[in-house]
């Protein structure tokens, strides 16, 4: 049974959809948010959106879309915007002319042919215009916004709607408006000249849209509004699992790992696993891959269990066993016939890895409930995470045996390493097996299969499917005989709620979130969207509105100086270290104070700026200390000269970009070689030795902007294994945000609060440096391997200072009245 996906209602959502957009006034959208970044600027509030903020839960569908649908056509309006800002160096106008023409339904559909359209692909919006216009240039009286709706070599065919601009999401009702009816003619006839600018994509967006507005007929609905549990689980609706898959497990798993995979063994619809940095969620996710494909209804495993004591019923025919077998096991449930046979011992081939010892899958015949399983992340480097280790590591079967499921990476931009089980890839080899008998196949007369049907029998084949969430809504999708029984969505708090339903749609039975809410959120454009919740999470609403999470507590990344305080300041004081991991983090380098493990250098003459007059910031000071800190970590522990090894983090583009710079001049060498340089969303998920955090803020009057996401904060000093290193003011930050306050409050109880004169380098004399070191360091790690292939001079410009007198030197260790705060 093809997988019904309430196809015509889709349709109408993606009309509605493009029909609001369509008819936007462009220069009205620039207007509107040049007003209300002036209103910002003036602390004003906006009052008059008629937006609703979203909320915990919600009583009904009506009242969801009410919500949720003008934030996200607030979201539309802030990224039409922003397209135009992000090309505005390279804003290209280009010239088209019509070639034809059809309507439907209200829109036009213009053909269009171009020379230079390469840029253009398909769901853009465009604008087209009767001349092109910008900074200065008179106004045009013809513009309108067109979807690219087919891209082909030669032509493009547009979608436009120039009956008028909607005004009201409710009725839709539209108010007729010269530049639109100016543009008919111009589409309408042959030949016309047009000016074409590219605004940006519509894809992803509208994939949301549709699956926002089809809520009420997703699983879970009621779960998903009220925010609350609807199901009750018993003993008898759980899953079991094999004794010898079950020891593996728990041999590799810790306890609160196992809560979580036993959550989701317990059959509840909707389970959410919260992972803090470093606590193991790729690897619960794999013990969870594992235990659910293997896994066996309870009553089975009771009922075998009592076979001796139990009296026999009738011996069964083969239909009732079969229609006992649907009842027990959902996942048999109008699905493929071919999926209701039972499995034969043996398996029809396997996909190809990236060349790893494991076996393929062999299914036997104890092996009659198969699960299909969909996992999505928000973004293409989350998900190839999970394949690559599922293509290294393998899950394991019933028996523990590690072998290769059979599975599917969908989309674009499939990183290198994954590509041997990439669709592209598998439909190719596919071809090319079937070039091969092509002349046999030929002979008898055969068609030859088009690479539409290839890609839906390897969907289908596929035990796990891996896609971002937006492509889940692919049409690639519509071709599966049967739907997911499992929905895994890793980086669950990194998603808009709109795009977490995106997966949905496609059909299932139980759904996994497995995100981390303390750490960044889903970028969203439009300030106004995000003041108003739209950023917020479906994980983070249903963990707000008091649904249970599976939390994972024992951490295997931080020396346990590095976890304490974000252990306290963000998770309760839940986390715990995993065995080793002090001796595993302790390095060389934790002989001197001030490398570590988790210290606050107070640079507290530098000056903030902001060199393009607005938006991002930086701090000059800072990057002169964190060079000179980088180049005395190096010059003594030269293994740290790796960009695998060392990362200097920042909330601000402009702080990275000079960094960068005054890099690549002190060292003469460009800094990507040898330290990892990068803002922290650029971090998110990702961990180093070393991390030197610079805060950038250093007003004595001013916030300190959005340094104070804790979110933020919370990323960024959790990176590092060894050491985390924070450069900056701190009486600024102090000011600024509590949760600063208490950083350097923690760093200045533990002596590792370190007010910092010019000349920096003098900080990191000698004579500083023994007076830092610490007294008896246990056991003294070797250093790690070094992997670094480049040299950084270790002679460069950072002069080793003069001797200074200890009391000119005021670093943390003066005790609490030290008075490094000046103000
Ligand atoms: N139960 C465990 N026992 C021992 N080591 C573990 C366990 N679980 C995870 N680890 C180790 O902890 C490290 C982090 O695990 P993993 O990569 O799965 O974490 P993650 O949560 O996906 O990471 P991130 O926080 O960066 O998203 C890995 O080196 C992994 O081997």
């Amino acid at each position: 049974m093809a997988v019904d996906k309430n196809k015509l209602d889709e349709e109408a959502c993606s009309l509605r959809f493009y029909k609001i957009i369509l008819s936007w006034d462009y220069l009205r959208l620039l207007k509107e948010s040049d007003r209300k970044n002036h209103k910002k600027d003036k602390g004003d509030d906006d009052t008059t959106t008629g937006l609703k903020k979203a909320k915990n839960s919600y009583k009904d569908v009506e009242d969801y879309i009410a919500t949720f649908e003008p934030l996200l056509f607030e979201e539309v309006k802030a990224q039409i915007v922003q397209g135009k800002k992000d090309d505005e160096e390279d804003t290209q106008w280009m010239k088209a002319v019509t070639v034809g023409c059809s309507e439907i339904d209200g829109f036009h559909f213009p053909m269009i042919s171009s020379s230079d359209a390469e840029s253009i692909s398909q769901n853009d919006l465009l604008l087209l215009s009767n001349k092109e216009f910008g900074e200065g240039k008179r106004l045009p009286t013809a513009y309108a916004f067109a979807l690219v709706e087919d891209r082909r070599p030669d032509k493009i065919r547009l979608r436009m709607y120039l009956s008028g601009e909607v005004k009201q999401l409710s009725t839709e009702e539209t108010e007729a408006c010269p530049r639109l009816l100016n543009m008919r003619p111009l589409v309408t006839e042959n030949a016309k000249l047009l000016h074409v600018l590219k605004i940006c994509s519509l894809s992803t967006i509208a994939r949301e849209y549709v699956a926002l507005r089809s809520v009420s007929s997703l699983p879970f609905k009621d779960l998903i509004l009220s925010a609350a549990e609807s199901n009750h689980t018993t003993e008898d609706h759980a899953w079991k699992i094999s004794r010898p898959l079950k020891d593996f497990l728990e041999s590799n798993h810790n306890k609160s790992q196992l809560d979580a995979i036993n959550a989701g063994l317990s059959r509840k619809t909707f389970v959410l696993i919260q992972g803090p940095p470093g606590t193991g969620k790729t690897q619960t996710i794999l013990g969870l891959l594992s235990a659910i494909l293997h896994a066996t209804p309870a009553r089975v495993h009771s009922n075998r269990g009592n076979l001796s004591v139990v009296k026999r019923g009738p011996e069964l025919s083969m239909a009732d066993k079969y229609n006992h077998w649907g009842k027990a096991s959902p996942w048999l449930a109008g699905i493929n016939p071919l999926d209701q046979e039972m499995p034969i011992d043996g398996d029809d081939g396997f996909f190809p890895t990236s060349g790893n010892e494991l076996k393929p899958e062999v299914v036997n015949s104890s092996r009659k409930y198969r699960v299909r399983v969909l996992v999505c992340a928000p973004s293409n480097s989350a998900l190839d995470e999970i394949v690559l280790r599922i293509l290294n590591t393998g899950i394991r079967d019933e028996n523990d045996r590690a072998y290769s499921p059979k599975i599917v990476r969908i989309g674009l931009k499939a990183h290198h390493s994954v590509q041997a089980v990439s669709m592209d890839y598998l439909v190719e080899q596919r071809l090319s097996g079937m070039d091969s008998q092509t002349g046999d196949r030929q002979k008898q007369g055969g068609p030859l299969k088009d690479k539409d049907s290839i890609r839906g029998s390897i969907l289908d084949e596929a035990v796990i499917v891996f896609s971002t969430l937006s492509f889940s809504a692919s049409p690639v999708f519509s071709k599966l005989n049967r739907g997911f029984d499992v929905v895994i969505i890793d980086e669950a708090a990194q998603a808009v709620e709109p795009s977490t339903l995106v997966p949905l749609s496609n059909g299932c039975k139980q759904v996994f979130l497995v995100g981390d809410p303390v750490q960044l959120p889903a970028t969203v454009i439009s300030p106004i969207a995000g003041n108003f919740g739209y950023c917020i999470s479906l994980f983070e609403r249903l963990q707000r509105g008091g649904y249970p999470v599976q939390m994972l507590k024992t951490q295997y990344r931080m020396h346990p100086e590095i976890r304490n305080f974000p252990s306290r300041e963000f998770y309760k004081e839940a986390l715990e270290d995993g065995p080793d991991v002090e001796e595993q983090t302790r390095r060389s380098w934790h002989e001197y104070r001030c490398f570590g493990p988790f210290c606050f250098f107070d640079i507290h003459e530098g000056k903030e700026s902001q060199p393009s007059g607005s938006g991002s910031w930086q701090n000059v000071d800072e990057v002169e200390f964190v060079l000179a800190m980088y180049h005395k970590l190096v010059s003594r522990y030269p293994e740290l000269k790796s960009s695998s090894r060392l990362a200097i983090i920042s909330p601000y583009r402009h702080q990275v970009k000079l960094l960068r710079q005054k890099f690549r001049e002190t060292f003469g060498v460009e800094s990507d070689k040898v330290v990892d340089i990068n803002t922290v969303d650029g971090f998110q998920g990702r961990e180093k030795d070393v991390a030197i955090f610079s805060c950038v803020r250093a007003s004595k009057d001013k916030g300190i902007g959005f340094v104070a996401d804790f979110r933020r904060m919370n990323v960024g000093i959790t990176r590092a294994r060894s050491s985390v290193l924070v450069v900056g003011s701190a009486s600024t930050l102090r000011r600024g945000d509590k949760h600063w306050q208490n950083l350097v409050d923690s760093a200045e109880q533990r002596n590792a609060l370190y007010k910092v004169s010019k000349p920096y380098d003098e900080f990191f004399s000698q004579e500083n440096l023994t007076l830092m070191e610490v007294e008896a360091m246990h056991d003294k790690p070797e250093a790690p391997p070094e992997d670094m292939d480049v040299e950084v001079p270790v002679d460069g410009p950072v002069v080793e200072a003069d001797p200074v007198q200890p009391e000119e030197n005021d670093w943390g260790d003066a005790g609490e009245d030290g008075g490094y705060d000046e103000d």
